[in-house]
Formats: C-alpha cells, sequence, structure tokens
C-alpha cells in the first residue's frame, strides 16, 4: 500500500490541540490571497495573470465543478493504494509540479526552483524543472534526492543548443524530457502589459542558457561581462514555431521518455503517437496563452480516447484534491499542480509547498477513502457523473 495521505489531517489535528495552529491556509482561497500579499506586485501579477480577460483561466478552474464524484459504500476503502508506475518511475501518487518558469522569483532569496526541487525530495512529488530558471538545471536536480524529476525544454530556434540543453539534462539525471509546444510566442497578457514588467523578470531566469557551452560560444563576451547581450541572444532565440517536420529531430535527441505538452486535439495525439512520443500532456498552459479556448479538463477525455493507452498528463485549473481525483476519474495517468504550489513557496518556501502538496494529496486520499474508490484503477469515466 502506498503512503497514507489523509494522515496529515490527524498531524494538524494533533498539532492544533498542542496549540500549534497551522501556519499555511488549509484552502486555495485563502493561499491565493495570502500570496497575493507575500509577493512583490510585478511577480504577482505574472504568476496569477493570464492571457486576455482569463476567462479560459477561470474556465479550466470551473470546469472541475461541473463534475461529481459518485459515492460508493461497503467498499472498506480502510487502505488506499494512489502509487503509480510512469516512464519507469514509480511515483507515491499521480501527482507532479508542472513546470514554472521564473519561479524562482517566488522565493525571498530568488532560489525558488531550488526550493522546489526540496519539496520534491521530502514528498516524493516530481517537479518538472523549466527552462527558465535562477539556477541551472544541474544544480537543481542536485536537490531531488531520491525523487525523479523531468526538465521542460523550451526548443530553441538553434538546434545545437536544443541538443545541448537535453543532453545536460540526461547527463544532470533527468528521467524525461516534456517539451512545451505552446508557447513558442507569449500570449496576450493584460497584466504584464500593463506593467511591462515581464521583460524584466525573465531577464533574471536564463540560467540554463547563460551556462550552456553552445549558448556561450555564440556570444562575444561573456554572459558576466555584457549580461545585455545575452538577454537579447535569447530573445532571438527563445521560441521555435514547430511543426511536425520537427518531430523526428527532437526525438532523436534522447532516449529519455519524449512528452508532448499543450496537446488537447486528438489529432494531434494520433500524429504525436505516430511520431514515436513516450507521452502526451494535455495542457492549455493554465490559460496564460491563448484567451477563448475550451477548458483543458473538457478536453481530457477525447484526448485520453486518441491516446490509447500512452500516458496522459493533465494540468490546468487543479485546485483541490477533489480536482486530482476527478481528472485520474478522466482518465489522467498523472496530474501537474501549477500556481498552488508556486503560491505555496511564496508563502513559506520549501515548507510551504510541501504544506500546499500534502494538503492536496491529503484531500485527495481522503476522498477515495469516504467514496469508497481505494485504487486509481477504481476510478474510471463511470465514477463521476456531468452535471450539465
Ligand atoms: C508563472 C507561470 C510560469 C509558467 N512557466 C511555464 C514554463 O516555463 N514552461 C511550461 O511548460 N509551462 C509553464 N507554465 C504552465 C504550467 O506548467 C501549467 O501548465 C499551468 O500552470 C497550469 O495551470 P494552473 O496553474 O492554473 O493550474 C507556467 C505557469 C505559470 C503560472
Ligand atoms: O509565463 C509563462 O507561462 C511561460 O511559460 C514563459 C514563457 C516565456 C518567458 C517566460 C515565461
Amino acid at each position: 500500500m502506498g503512503q497514507p495521505f489523509g494522515s496529515y489531517q490527524n498531524e494538524i489535528y494533533l498539532n492544533g490541540l498542542g496549540g500549534v495552529l497551522p501556519r499555511f491556509p488549509m484552502g486555495f482561497a485563502e493561499l491565493e490571497e495570502r500570496a497575493q500579499a507575500a509577493l512583490p506586485p510585478s511577480v504577482w501579477s505574472y504568476v496569477a495573470g493570464g492571457a486576455g480577460d482569463e476567462r479560459t483561466q477561470r474556465a479550466n478552474a470551473t470546469a472541475f465543478e461541473r463534475w461529481g464524484l459518485v459515492p460508493r459504500m461497503f467498499v472498506g476503502a480502510a487502505e488506499r493504494d494512489l502509487s503509480v508506475e510512469l516512464f519507469g518511475m514509480r511515483l507515491p501518487a499521480p501527482v507532479f509540479m508542472a513546470p514554472i518558469g521564473v519561479i524562482g522569483l517566488c522565493a525571498q532569496d530568488r532560489h525558488g526552483d531550488l526550493a522546489t526541487a526540496r519539496a520534491a525530495a521530502r514528498t516524493g512529488v516530481p517537479m518538472v524543472a523549466s527552462t527558465l530558471t535562477v539556477d541551472p538545471m544541474e544544480q537543481v536536480a542536485a536537490e531531488f534526492g531520491d525523487t525523479p524529476g523531468l526538465f521542460q525544454l523550451y526548443t530553441p530556434t538553434d538546434r545545437e543548443l536544443a541538443a545541448s540543453l537535453v543532453h545536460r539534462a540526461e547527463k544532470a539525471g533527468y528521467r524525461g524530457i516534456v517539451v512545451t509546444l505552446d508557447t513558442w510566442i507569449t500570449g496576450w497578457r493584460p497584466r504584464d502589459l500593463a506593467t511591462a514588467n515581464f521583460p524584466q523578470l525573465r531577464g533574471h531566469c536564463l540560467a540554463d542558457y547563460t551556462s550552456d557551452p553552445v549558448f556561450r560560444a555564440r556570444l562575444a563576451r561573456s554572459p558576466e561581462e555584457d549580461p545585455q547581450s545575452a538577454v537579447l541572444l535569447w530573445t532571438q532565440i527563445f521560441g521555435n514555431p514547430l511543426t511536425w517536420d520537427d518531430l523526428p529531430w527532437l526525438r532523436s535527441l534522447t532516449d529519455l521518455p519524449l512528452i508532448v505538452k499543450g496537446i488537447c486535439h486528438p489529432e494531434d495525439v494520433r500524429r504525436a503517437k505516430d511520431g514515436g512520443v513516450d507521452g502526451i500532456y494535455c495542457s492549455n498552459h493554465g490559460g496564460r496563452q491563448a484567451n477563448g479556448g475550451l477548458p483543458a479538463l473538457d478536453a481530457l477525455p477525447g484526448v485520453v480516447e486518441a491516446a490509447d493507452g500512452l500516458p496522459v498528463l493533465f494540468d490546468s485549473g487543479v485546485r483541490s484534491g477533489a480536482d486530482i481525483v476527478k481528472a485520474v476519474a478522466l482518465g489522467a495517468s498523472a496530474v501537474g499542480i501549477g500556481r498552488p504550489y508556486a503560491y505555496g513557496l511564496a508563502l513559506g518556501g520549501t515548507d510551504g509547498i510541501v504544506h500546499v502538496l500534502r494538503s492536496l494529496l491529503a484531500e485527495a486520499d481522503l476522498i477515495m477513502a469516504v467514496d469508497g474508490y481505494p485504487t486509481l484503477a477504481d476510478l474510471t469515466p463511470e465514477s463521476l457523473r456531468h452535471l450539465g
């Protein structure tokens, strides 16, 4: 049996009875409110904001409200097993931390990537490390402990640089490469535009580039001597509008599991599968990229069906343990937490993230207990009713 995640509830009650009330919020609304107060306004609007009037971002979360889990009784679900085998990794639960670029800046000491990696080490919940970090990927991976991690690639236009990033990730011990397809150009984000802070923020998160031998070789003077030229080069090579013709090349870069992020259409699933990917990552980037889109959850069943047994990762709008359970019931092999862990980081560094993850897992575990679904295999679309 897996870990009894629900026991976090007892721990909190016991501490509370001893007079030690929890330092961190117990639900998402308060977490969000307190993170806003804790973060510098420019970082807050970058993390919390999304594309357009943020309708798609909100719809991602409300889509979960339209599904209800049907309880089953006399199941005796006293012991639950949430563990899952994924890309050769044994995970304690079908949950991971989604890649969050610039997350370093959510920590007071700016080393939020390292704090996140330490939370992965403490919880067993894997981190998908973004290409856009304050600390280079090797230093992030060194904090993972026994927990496996994945590397998220923003594919630069410079193919040699792309290969170098992937090979560094292999050497550093990452267990898979997640290629993000939906952000070769950034979406229309009114909050970032209104403050014009975005170019400055991302300028602090280029450690994977400035530490890269191929990137450095492209510069006349080192990034330490001439940081502005490094940022300029980065803006020139960051975004690659990939096409299906590039998939064989991406596939050829690594023998590690290759997972494509941002896939919402069943036909894209089939083509990616034909192109030899190992996993599909259904996501609309938390509504940060294109407004007016389908809530990611509504795309999930079609993606799962087309994936036809290939693992499907999912994120966008997950705010509670109930949301995790519902996404798994709709076929997600593992569920990505995004903004909630960034807010935990803002409030309490590694401890804050550990709290957020343990709370989400405890709620998911307790729902499976109360509703009589003791294992992940028990959760199927038949466990849910759509509320119209
Ligand atoms: C501040 C921020 C930065 C992000 N940076 C990246 C990134 O570098 N790479 C990536 O693939 N996705 C990135 N994402 C998208 C997340 O991986 C994930 O898809 C999204 O956060 C899920 O939505 P949610 O946070 O509303 O649950 C970012 C999201 C946020 C909030
Ligand atoms: O903000 C984001 O979601 C993101 O992925 C990104 C992309 C380019 C630069 C900085 C962040």
